[in-house]
């Protein structure tokens, strides 16, 4: 799952080399003219070219329509944020204390409505089979957003296991405070940490009591990811045998901690390979992994 802004960089990623050639081959054999104007039949070349871009990356342009420009303007209208918006539907069509409901509720809104980044149905059926096997005692959830992926693990966690969930972003965490506890979890099951991951996770042992987890979603900023795997082996929070799920690791993805988890010895990774969240045209990939303890 990842904020607005991911598709005009990955558009300008695919698109970007083709166009400078294009762009620098019409330079030379049709310098502008001096008014500083392109003649109409260059223009006219163009059209294409451009029709054949918006064909081919149309589901990039639809989500950058959805994420970015419909989200703006209803921030303008309603004066509210999305993640806002969105609670306030849940809260009216959501039945309170029924975790599937609400996750379905969030769905629906998602769908028809406005795009939210998270994990979203095909993706949570992948985290929600790995936590019904796994059977977690401590799961740590980095990005929590609405609360989504929390209140999917939480509902599918064994008695006595705790889930602990950072969030960076205020306003968002104050949205997943009130959905985690309007599908009836209490503070003894989840707790929401309100902070940055590279503060929180030096402090988990001892402010928080997390000792070592044996589950990690990762899914807040794709750039943190490497960083923060490689303070939890610093600050040794992970179990040996920990699982550890990211998510876009393909759109907007993370090569970095990719090439470094393949390759550093410590884990066994595995590719699930799906769609992006809401967006099924849109490839997207999760990286399961285990954590060896070895290297
Ligand atoms: C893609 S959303 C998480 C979606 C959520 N896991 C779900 O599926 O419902 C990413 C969230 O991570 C948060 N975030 C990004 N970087 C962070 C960081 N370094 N520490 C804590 N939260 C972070 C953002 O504020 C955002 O709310």
């Amino acid at each position: 799952s990842g904020p607005p802004g991911y598709a005009p960089r990955q558009l300008a990623l695919h698109a970007g080399p083709l166009t400078c050639s294009l762009f620098s081959s019409l330079w030379v054999s049709h310098p502008p003219s001096a008014a500083g104007m392109v003649s109409p039949a260059i223009a006219l070349a163009f059209i294409p070219f451009l029709v054949t871009l918006i064909i081919r990356y149309r589901h990039y342009f639809l989500l950058f329509y959805r994420a970015v420009l419909v989200r703006r303007l209803q921030d303008c209208l309603t004066g509210l944020s999305r993640e806002e918006r969105a609670f306030r539907y849940v809260l009216t069509h959501a039945i309170p204390g029924d975790p599937q409901h609400i996750l379905e509720t969030f769905d629906q809104w998602c769908y028809h409505c406005e795009y939210l980044s998270n994990v979203g149905p095909h993706k949570g059926k992948i985290l929600d089979r790995l936590i019904y096997e796994n059977t977690p005692l401590t799961v740590l959830e980095l990005g929590t957003y609405c609360g989504y992926a929390t209140i999917l693990m939480a509902q599918s966690l064994p008695l006595g296991a705790r889930l602990y969930t950072v969030e960076m972003d205020p306003r968002n965490a104050a949205v997943a405070e009130k959905v985690i506890r309007l599908a009836g979890f209490d503070e003894d099951t989840v707790e929401l940490i309100v902070g940055a991951s590279e503060e929180v996770i030096p402090q988990l042992k001892e402010k928080y009591g997390l000792l070592k987890a044996d589950f990690v979603f990762m899914d807040h900023w794709k750039r943190c990811y490497l960083r923060d795997l490689q303070l939890l082996e610093a600050h040794g929070l992970l179990l040996e045998g920990a699982t550890i799920l990211a998510d876009n690791v393909i759109f907007p993805g993370a090569p970095h901690f990719l090439q470094y988890v393949k390759t550093c010895g410590k884990y066994q990774c595995k590719m699930h390979r799906t769609s992006l969240e809401y967006f099924r045209a849109i490839p997207d990939g999760m990286a399961e992994l285990t954590y060896t303890g070895l290297a």
